[in-house]
């Protein structure tokens, strides 16, 4: 796209489930130059009926078909196995994506589009990772890069889900889940992950046949922090992603809990989120908004393919050490030019 900016965006969304709903929504409620003209799903009811009160909108069932009406521009929001195949054919037709996370669920797939992207020979692809778009997780890495507190020397963060749809497997705990901290990391720190631990305990009756639930994740940067994550995604509780970072002279946390905490009924708290919707409203509406100016100006700034693909090796170290429970080791490939 060219830089103007009066330009709006023709944005196709594909797949309307939860998730792509919700940006639907927001391109049409909040997010300003520009609009959704497409929605895409094999569910041609669901794509009918998440057009229905948008005027201009249109309802496909692939994506070929929304691309030949005119678009400038996709958000995937598709189940993660099916991302690849809609990235390879959107890269060679040169179309901007911004693509939930995550990118692919394994290494070899993800560095497929890495390459892919990398031979076009410019950024299309941003990676829904929303969590570096919160204000709390902002702050947190300007402080670690700030030095005030001294070196960073541990993070501990807490991701509990109040429940998962049944099938939801051991893998899925971490390239669904657990890649958010795997990015999250990444942001923070700036560096590489280099080993990854999975930790497998009691599990909670409440969780779907075959997933352990929760389970421990040990993650070492290139410099020696330690970060661990208690993933709990039956917690039943509602949905809570906090994070507190360990320094050298102080300690910082980021809370989801921005309410005011209040005494009565005999109960003294303060309220959490039900879910990530509501939890990271602000992050998502800020991550879709700076997509689209990216875009229109022709500038990418977002998490990249490269991210996506870095954060798919440590979960391929997860998902190795939730079998042998050692410290897997984090294979990465050499980065392209086009991400350094
Ligand atoms: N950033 C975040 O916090 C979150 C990200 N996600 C991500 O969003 C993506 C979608 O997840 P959900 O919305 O929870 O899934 P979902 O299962 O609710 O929705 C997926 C939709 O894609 C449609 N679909 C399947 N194959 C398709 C195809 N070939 N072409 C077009 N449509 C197709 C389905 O019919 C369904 O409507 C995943 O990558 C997931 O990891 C999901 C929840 C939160
Ligand atoms: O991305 C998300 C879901 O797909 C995932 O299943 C949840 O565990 C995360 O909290 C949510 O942010």
């Amino acid at each position: 796209m060219t830089s103007n900016p009066t330009t709006s965006l023709r944005v196709a969304v594909v797949g309307a489930g939860r998730m792509g709903a919700d940006h639907i929504e927001r391109l049409h409620t909040v997010t300003r130059r520009a609009e959704v003209t497409a929605v895409v799903d094999v569910d041609e009811a669901r794509a009918q009926a998440a057009v229905a009160h948008i005027d201009g909108a249109s309802a496909y069932t692939t994506i070929e078909d929304a691309l030949a009406a005119g678009v400038d521009a996709v958000i995937l929001a598709t189940p993660g196995f099916l991302h690849e195949e809609a990235l390879l054919p959107l890269i060679e037709r040169g179309i901007p994506v911004l693509c939930e996370k995550p990118l692919t669920p394994d290494p070899e797939s993800a560095l497929r589009v890495v390459e892919a992207e990398a031979a076009a020979g410019r950024r299309l692809i941003q990676v829904g990772f929303m969590r570096r778009y919160d204000a709390g997780y902002r702050a947190l890495r300007e402080l670690i890069a700030g030095g005030d507190q001294g070196e960073l020397l541990l993070l501990h963060h807490q991701h509990r889900n109040a429940d998962v749809p049944p099938g939801f497997t051991n893998q899925m705990i971490i390239h669904d889940s657990v890649v958010h901290e795997f990015d999250a990391v990444r942001f923070l720190t700036g560096e590489e992950i280099v080993s990854v631990q999975v930790r497998r305990g009691k599990s909670t009756s409440l969780a779907p046949e075959g997933l352990n639930d929760p389970q421990r994740v040990m993650i070492e940067t290139a410099s020696g922090v330690l970060a661990d994550v208690e993933i709990f995604v039956c917690a039943q509780l509602g949905y809570q992603v906090d994070t507190q970072a360990s320094f050298e002279r102080g300690v910082a946390s980021v809370s989801g809990a921005a309410a005011l905490e209040l005494t009565a009924d005999r109960t003294k708290g303060r309220p959490i989120d039900a879910s990530f919707e509501t939890r990271f409203k602000d992050a998502y509406d800020l991550e879709v908004q700076e997509w689209v100016d990216s875009v229109l100006t022709g500038e990418p700034a977002g998490p990249s393919a490269w991210d996506g693909y870095a954060t798919a090796a440590c979960c391929a170290a997860g998902v190795a050490s939730q079998e042998s429970g050692a410290i897997e080791p984090v294979q990465l490939a050499e980065r392209p030019a086009l991400y350094r």
